[in-house]
């Protein structure tokens, strides 16, 4: 494969860079709100949408590709609506959550197909082009059904690719994937982001947005509950209060000192041992060794409680 081959941008540089922009964004179905009053602008580059499951990611990402409308408020592309606008489409990839192909198609005429939906000029040459870009190139003869979860997911970012559209969404792209095929799908966002296109993609798992993008919205129960830069938000989840259960061979000694310990906000003692409110878990958890071992006293567990994501993202909703 040749350097350009892999190069995201056709046309070396793009010209330009699209914004998508959310105002007042809700979507209810029956009594379900979904989505609650969202609004969010999305510029070049890779931004995550976290949140727990139910926190109506996918909903979200459907009413901006525009496959669902907005019960009330505005989705629009460079200043489209994005809804039943076939304009929009022509610049706008989604990849969805459900996983289903067509086992029986390599991943050749899979894209071929999709370059052929969108009725481009030359299905082939774009074909080529976006498989190239997902580095399928090797297997792209081969039927999908005997590719692995990640090879099938790049074939399924091909086919979303092929009308080199400028904005990506992704629902969930790293479900299911084993770390090597992780690192691949980063990778390929890294360099459709870094080549000016608008990226978004959902995730439930904290850890693989803070790998991928530094900009980050968190959803919580429909809501919008944090948006901006990544670091941020971790120190923001990081600072709420936790608490512990801590058991210890002399529990009533132990709270006493733990009480005089600064990072410790309070101190009860049960039957079934200690229970400590933290509000900084690093020095909390440096300093407890310390404060037992130089009274004597050993340390026979230490357990974070409600350490949930939900618990995690619900502190960031109250903040
Ligand atoms: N077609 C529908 N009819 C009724 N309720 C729905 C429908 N689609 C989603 N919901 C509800 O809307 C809420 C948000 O769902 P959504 O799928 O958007 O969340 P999500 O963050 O993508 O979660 P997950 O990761 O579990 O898919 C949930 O309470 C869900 O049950």
């Amino acid at each position: 494969m040749t350097a350009t081959s892999t190069d995201p941008t056709p046309a070396a540089v793009r010209a330009t860079t699209s914004t998508l922009d959310l105002a007042g964004v809700s979507r209810w179905y029956g009594n379900v709100v979904a989505v609650n009053d969202v609004s969010m602008s999305l510029g070049a580059g890779v931004t995550g949408l976290l949140g727990p499951n139910g926190a109506g990611k996918t909903t979200l990402l459907h009413m901006m590709a525009g496959f669902l409308a907005p019960s009330r408020g505005a989705v629009t592309l460079d200043g489209q609506p994005t809804w039943r606008n076939p304009d929009v489409y022509r610049h706008l990839g989604l990849v969805s959550e459900r996983e289903a192909v067509h086992t029986f198609l390599t991943a050749h005429e899979f894209v071929v197909a999709s370059a052929k939906l969108h009725r481009l000029p030359d299905p082939e040459e774009a074909a080529r082009r976006a498989i190239a870009l997902v580095e399928l190139e090797g297997a792209q003869e081969r039927r999908i059904g005997t590719y692995s979860k990640g090879m099938r997911q790049r074939a399924r970012v091909a086919a979303a690719l092929v009308h080199d559209p400028q904005v990506l969404l992704l629902d969930e792209p790293f479900n299911g994937m084993d770390p090597r095929q992780r690192l691949h799908m980063m990778d390929l966002l890294h360099r459709l982001g870094g080549a000016g296109r608008t990226i978004l993609f959902s995730s439930h798992i904290l850890e693989e947005v803070e790998q991928v993008s530094g900009t980050v919205q968190v959803m919580v129960a429909g809501r919008l509950a944090a948006s901006g830069d990544f670091r941020t938000i971790r120190r923001l989840m990081t600072n709420r209060p936790h608490v512990f259960a801590v058991r210890s061979t002399d529990d009533r000694a132990l709270a006493v000192a733990l009480m005089a310990e600064s990072s410790v906000s309070g101190v009860e003692l049960g039957r079934a041992g200690l229970t400590v409110r933290a509000g900084d878990y690093g020095a909390f958890t440096r300093a407890l060794p310390k404060i037992a071992l130089a009274r004597g006293i050993r340390v026979q567990q230490l357990v974070p409680e409600d350490e949930s994501l939900e618990s995690v993202f619900s502190y960031l909703v109250e903040a």
